[in-house]
């Protein structure tokens, strides 16, 4: 259990996330929603104190920061990095390898596992610059899986993937949380969070409404949050087909 407590962040003496306070139970698979700019990033980043809070605090009882993977934003890694994909997905292990990562024979059956889970054995060899984004955040999947930690914090997992790999990404979410880990995603597609995901947190600076993912996607809360076209949505519960939604509106 990830229990935050009244947390306050700043850059510099800019607010990013305000008095935040909600309790991540083992297990669950979270969807942490808000508009650009909303703080959702910094929280992923404060719970892995990759950053300073101002104030407030994040306690995760018995867990260390060895038991939680952080799946970045891909803008975030560069991608011209001269590596193969056995190499980078390989780093997801280095707390069970030596300094000079020499793999067993099982650690190789767990990487090539790995990369069998998010369809990319064939691309082991190639370097990362020559991968596609979709292969990329497939690549950043293999690495987490490696890594095998309790819990798994993902920004924005699915940024620039198409529908065919998203869905098979989120096989691989689900079969996590079927295996007893707690998954906490950065979303920005109402729709998946509708249908996939059980909780979620609405942010804005502050936190707007926390809980069963229905009772937080509901008008009130997404116009709070600053959402106006998915706050009609929410009124016609149709996150899935924004174009249809955007003609009802002007119908
Ligand atoms: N390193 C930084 N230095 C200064 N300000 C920052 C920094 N990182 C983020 N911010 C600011 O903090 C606020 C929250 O940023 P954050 O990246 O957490 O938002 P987000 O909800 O993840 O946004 P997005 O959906 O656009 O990725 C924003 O106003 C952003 O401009």
């Amino acid at each position: 259990m990830i229990k935050i407590k009244s947390l306050s962040v700043y850059y510099q003496n800019n607010i990013a996330l305000s008095n935040i306070s909600t309790t991540l139970d083992d297990g669950d698979l979270v969807a942490i929603v808000g508009p650009n700019g909303a703080g959702k990033s910094t929280l992923l980043k404060s719970i892995m104190q990759q950053i300073t809070i101002k104030s407030g605090s994040i306690d995760l009882g018995d867990l260390s920061l060895k038991n939680i993977a952080y799946l970045p934003q891909s803008s975030q890694i560069d991608h011209t990095f001269p590596i193969t994909v056995t190499e980078f997905v390989s780093a997801g292990a280095w707390q069970r390898t030596s300094f000079w990562r020499v793999f067993s024979k099982h650690e190789q059956h767990l990487l090539k596992q790995a990369l069998a889970k998010v369809d990319l054995e064939d691309m082991a060899g190639r370097q990362i610059s020559q991968l596609s984004g979709g292969q990329f955040q497939r690549m950043l999947f293999a690495r987490m899986l490696l890594q095998n930690a309790e819990i798994l914090l993902l920004d924005e997992p699915f940024g620039g993937v198409d529908a065919q790999t998203t869905e098979l990404l989120m096989r691989v979410v689900q079969e996590c949380q079927q295996q007893g880990k707690t998954v906490i995603a950065v979303i920005h597609d109402l729709a998946l969070v509708q249908r996939y995901f059980p909780t979620t947190l609405l942010v804005a600076t502050n936190l707007i409404a926390a809980g069963k993912t229905a009772d937080v996607l509901t008008q009130q809360y997404l116009l709070q949050a600053g959402y106006q076209h998915f706050a009609y949505c929410a009124v016609h519960n149709s996150f899935n087909n924004p174009a249809t939604s955007i003609e009802k509106r002007a119908s």
